[in-house]
């Protein structure tokens, strides 16, 4: 877990957006320890606005109007859609000077960003993850050479309250942190999901396969973090010869798991990088 970074400190963080990023990265900052007063959230649906407010009671400040949220922000976090990006920021661009814009939209260039912000720099790009929500996120982070020093301690702990913060020097780089760890979890997700299908088909119910599933995904990850040994040395390590692993790693072998999760992470990389195109 995080704990407090004091570079937070009275630092008010301005949400535009309340979907699914913003409640992770959101949820991160209180549990690190932000007071949830020092936190708006700009979203246009009442609803949202609504769960908020009961999720919080009452302590997140939910705001219908974005250049309100912006104005006497410190950092300007846009978790909103790539498509709606430049009709949104629109309505507030003309409120920043030093704000620390940081936005976790997915392919938006920082040069695209900073076309729709009307020329503003100082802009942090962020990839995190959704496991942010229990402070076990992954970030990639790139900031444009306008950032200041603090600035990069500011976004570095913004996005450290949520969990791994991994900054990259060239902007391109940020297209592969979506394919390792922005889109990822929804792949160890389906890793998952087609587990527990195969146990279910063996003979397992569904929550003893869930359980099982889940609880080796959580043991194997934690333990790879923690180990001086690689992860194809660990794999070795349950794989007795001519056992039952080497079957079932012989058969993902012979159906070429390794070349496919490679290409879907291509067909990941090209999508972040189509976006930056297709918004201009
Ligand atoms: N969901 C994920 O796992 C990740 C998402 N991202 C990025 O985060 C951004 C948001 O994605 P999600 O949270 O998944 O989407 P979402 O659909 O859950 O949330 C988007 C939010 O945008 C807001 N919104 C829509 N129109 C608006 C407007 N006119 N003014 C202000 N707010 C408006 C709404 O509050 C909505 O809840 C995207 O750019 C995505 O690329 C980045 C990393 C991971
Ligand atoms: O699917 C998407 O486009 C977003 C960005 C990374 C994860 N979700």
């Amino acid at each position: 877990m995080t704990t407090f970074n004091s570079a937070l400190d009275n630092k008010k963080i301005s949400f535009i957006g309340g979907g699914n990023m913003a409640q992770a990265l959101i949820s991160g900052l209180i549990a690190c320890g932000v007071k949830p007063d020092l936190i708006t959230v700009s979203a246009p649906s009442v609803e949202t606005r609504q769960q908020f407010n009961n999720q919080h009671m009452n302590t997140v400040d939910a705001t219908s109007d974005p250049k309100a949220a912006v104005v006497d922000a410190d950092v300007v976090i846009l978790a909103v859609k790539p498509q709606v990006m430049k009709a949104v920021v629109s309505e507030f661009a003309d409120a920043l000077d030093s704000q620390l814009v940081i936005s976790v939209a997915a392919g938006l260039s920082t040069d695209l960003l900073s076309d729709m912000l009307g020329g503003y720099r100082n802009i942090v790009r962020a990839m995190p993850n959704t496991p942010s929500k229990i402070q076990m996120g992954a970030a990639g982070l790139y900031g444009t050479k306008d950032i200041t020093e603090a600035q990069k301690q500011l976004a570095t702990a913004v996005m450290a309250a949520s969990g791994l913060v991994m900054w990259v020097e060239e902007e391109a780089q940020m297209h592969a942190v979506t394919a390792v760890s922005g889109s990822a979890p929804a792949y160890v997700f389906y890793f998952i999901e087609s587990m527990v299908d195969g146990a279910v088909a063996l003979g397992l119910d569904k929550e003893q396969a869930s359980a099982l599933a889940m609880q080796t995904v959580l043991g194997a990850a934690t333990m790879a973090i923690g180990s001086n040994n690689s992860p194809a040395e660990l794999r070795r390590k349950v794989t007795s010869p001519n056992g039952t692993t080497q079957a079932a790693i012989e058969s993902m072998q012979g159906n070429e798991i390794g070349h496919q999760i490679a290409e879907a992470m291509q067909a990941c990389y090209d999508r972040s990088q189509a976006l930056s195109e297709e918004m201009k």
